[in-house]
């Protein structure tokens, strides 16, 4: 029987892109008095996760959905076998009033035995392109939530709704000064950030590397390197990081532009906060939703692109360079928004009605 209180499951995990969105929802969740639980596996998810005391993480058996042959697979297989059965009794027990996922591998044992237990589920795909796990969702959702208007063409039209991305509200509250104190830097000078998404990407620190004496003569540097992928160089005007927590809205608030990958939480970001931005879209191994995010940002005016295969020390000077002169250009097109700013009708319109909450 399904008790009253008011309930919700998320999963979702892998790299953090696709745990944030969960995060932007937390507070509307809280306001509204719904008891939020999280199914994922050891992972960020989990990292990230435990700073919101609010949220009781359940932590199951994950394996990795690849595109390519290996013996892993069979391993994960098993992992997965097992991560169903335990999401099976999570959900039995927990019995919320619906299954909210952000994709990545975690989230297809739980979206299938929600449906096993006749619990609804609802999933939201951040890119433009729909991922494997929601590919393989699909058929077991009640409705599937899209970032990017483009989307839409990839989508059963009565089961799929343009949403936006839901963006953490924290991020619009960085002060620059701070920022500098954080980085030991001035907030008077301008001011580069280069970051290569949750996990840093080493073929843009390594071409930044190359031209990091000259940029620093012109721009102060903060980089954002991804876990053990640091660089040996050390001046005044660049400071670097492997991951930034709550301080990263204050680093936005400090940077006058930004050079990253294009994962669609980063540059929904910069969007939001109408930071000029360069793109390098992650093309080598990967299924290139970064580069339909990055060239549909372009088409818009809001983004530059450097494509990976193009990417050189010399490329990289010379596209900042560019950048920079035409970053007021830029924020001007970034004041009327092609997507939807932020994500309360999903709340309210789409899981309203199942949790009980009324439309604003
Ligand atoms: C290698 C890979 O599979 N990448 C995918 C992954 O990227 P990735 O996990 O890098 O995702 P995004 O760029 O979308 O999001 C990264 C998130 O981490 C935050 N952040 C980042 C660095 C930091 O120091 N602190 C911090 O909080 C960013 O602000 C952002 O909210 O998910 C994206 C969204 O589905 C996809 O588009 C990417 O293709």
């Amino acid at each position: 029987m399904t008790s009253l209180k008011k309930k919700i499951v998320l999963t979702g995990g892998g790299t953090a892109g696709h745990v944030m969105p969960h995060i932007a929802m937390l507070p509307r969740y809280a306001k509204q008095g719904i008891e939020v639980h999280y199914i994922g596996s050891k992972g960020i998810e989990k990292k990230l996760m435990s700073s919101h005391e609010r949220v009781v993480f359940h932590q199951i058996s994950a394996g990795k959905l690849r595109r390519y042959i290996s013996l892993q697979n069979l391993i994960d297989v098993f992992k997965v076998a097992w991560g169903t059965i335990q999401s099976f009794f999570i959900l039995a027990m927990i019995r919320p009033q619906l299954v909210f996922s952000k994709g990545g591998f975690v989230s297809v044992p739980v979206a299938v035995s929600a449906w096993l237990l006749r619990i609804p589920v609802y999933s939201h795909e951040s890119d433009l392109t729909p991922g494997l796990a929601n590919k393989i969702i699909k058929p077991f959702a009640q409705m599937i939530f899209y970032s990017f208007p483009d989307t839409k063409k990839y989508l059963d039209p009565s089961k799929s709704r343009l949403v936006g991305l839901p963006i953490r509200e924290d991020l619009k509250k960085g002060d620059a000064h701070r920022g500098a104190v954080f980085c030991g830097l001035s907030d008077q000078e301008p001011t580069v950030l280069v970051m290569g998404g949750s996990l840093g990407a080493q073929r843009i620190n390594e071409a930044l590397e190359e031209i990091l004496p000259d940029l620093v003569i012109r721009f102060q540097v903060i980089h954002i390197t991804g876990q053990g992928k640091g660089l040996n160089f050390q001046h005044p005007k660049y400071k670097s990081f492997e991951f930034v927590g709550p301080e990263l809205k204050d680093i936005f608030a400090l940077s006058d532009f930004v050079v990253s990958r294009a994962g669609a939480n980063s540059i929904f970001e910069f969007l939001a906060l109408k930071k000029p931005m360069l793109l390098i879209p992650l093309e080598i191994g990967s299924r290139g939703d970064q580069v339909d995010n990055a060239k549909c940002f372009a088409k818009h005016g809001v983004a530059r692109v450097l494509r990976e295969t193009e990417l050189s020390g010399p490329a990289l000077k010379q596209a900042i360079e560019s950048l920079d002169q035409g970053r007021s250009q830029m924020t001007k097109a970034m004041t009327d928004s092609f997507v939807p700013s932020d994500a309360e009708g999903l709340i309210h319109h789409a899981f309203g009605p199942r949790l009980g909450v009324a439309a604003q």
